[in-house]
């Protein structure tokens, strides 16, 4: 027997990847079990699966930082960082990050690249160690919304969040509806995506200065004058990110999605000072935030 839900949930995490960089993504999670009916005559309750097995997910990778193991620009070490943090130096094409998190804030993932084929091997072999006996079969599936516009992948962290979005790495892909006096704009939300896509959106009060930072001794020898450096003490640790401004968009606020589309709609009306502007910017698949300047 089977069974299946759909829309389990989504994983908003970031990746880090030789080509690109560090790549906020959102996947749409489907699961489909198969086994024998246990004394309830079902597969697993619907209850469980929601929570237990969401849970797993959500502690494997949700709101993390992937690791690709086995990329050779990927350094992890522990060597001189604070008790229960890890430091991550990494090097793409585009840009070198360096990073130091709790560890929790990682999730390293076997192979060279992160890729929906990866994440899916590593979830199931989380999973099924915690399945009942009676289910034998799990298969999961990852997927991105499909979006007909334009979109954009950035990572960042709320410091002051209390729960996992603190983490200073992860990320989400988003859709931006953009209106001028009331009529929808496809160039300037082309643009806000060429703007943003694979971006790190760091918050002006975060920066701080070289002397202030804590990253590997690997790392402190390896930056070059482009990197800018973001750190901050939250409930689960303490944080620290350099990164290059090619790669970089500092905000003047918190870069919650309220913020965010505030900030665009800023940007945009300074330009356009004619014009009504609303924003609708999406935080992953399915939330997100409106904002109007008059
Ligand atoms: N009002 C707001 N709430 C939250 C914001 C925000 O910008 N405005 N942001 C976050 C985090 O950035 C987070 O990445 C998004 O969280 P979410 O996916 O909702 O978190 P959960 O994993 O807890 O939710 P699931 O339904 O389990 O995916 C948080 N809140």
């Amino acid at each position: 027997m089977q069974l299946f839900v759909n829309d389990l949930t989504v994983i908003d995490f970031s990746y880090l990847c030789e080509q690109r960089g560090i790549v906020g993504e959102s996947w749409i999670v489907d699961v489909l079990l198969e086994g024998c009916l246990n004394e309830m005559s079902m597969v697993l309750d619907f209850g469980v699966v929601k929570k237990q097995i969401k849970a797993i997910i959500d502690d494997a990778v949700d709101h993390k930082l992937l690791l690709p193991l086995n990329s050779g620009t990927l350094r992890v070490t522990q060597e001189g960082a604070r008790e229960g943090h890890e430091f991550v130096d990494f090097s793409s094409k585009r840009a070198s990050f360096y990073l130091q998190s709790p560890v929790s804030a990682f999730a390293g993932i076997e192979g060279a690249e992160i890729t929906i084929e990866s994440v899916t091997k590593h979830l199931t072999n989380v999973i099924k160690q915690q399945l009942p006996s009676n289910v034998s079969g799990l298969t999961i599936r990852l997927r991105p919304e499909v979006i007909d516009s334009d979109f954009y992948h950035y990572t960042h962290g709320l410091k002051k969040h209390d729960g996992n979005c603190q983490r200073i790495a992860h990320g989400h892909r988003s859709k931006i509806e953009l209106f001028k006096d009331g009529a929808r704009d496809h160039s300037l939300e082309n643009y806000w995506c060429k703007r943003w896509q694979d971006i790190y959106i760091a918050t002006d009060s975060d920066e701080v200065t070289k002397e202030n930072i804590e990253l590997s001794s690997y790392a402190l020898e390896n930056v070059n004058p482009d990197h800018r450096y973001f750190a901050y003490m939250a409930p689960q640790g303490r944080f620290d990110i350099a990164v290059e401004s090619g790669v970089l968009e500092i905000v003047d606020c918190d870069s919650t999605v309220e913020l965010l589309a505030d900030f665009i709609a800023r940007q945009l009306k300074s330009l356009n000072n004619e014009n009504e502007i609303t924003v609708v910017a999406y935080e992953g698949v399915g939330k997100g935030a409106i904002a109007h300047v008059q």
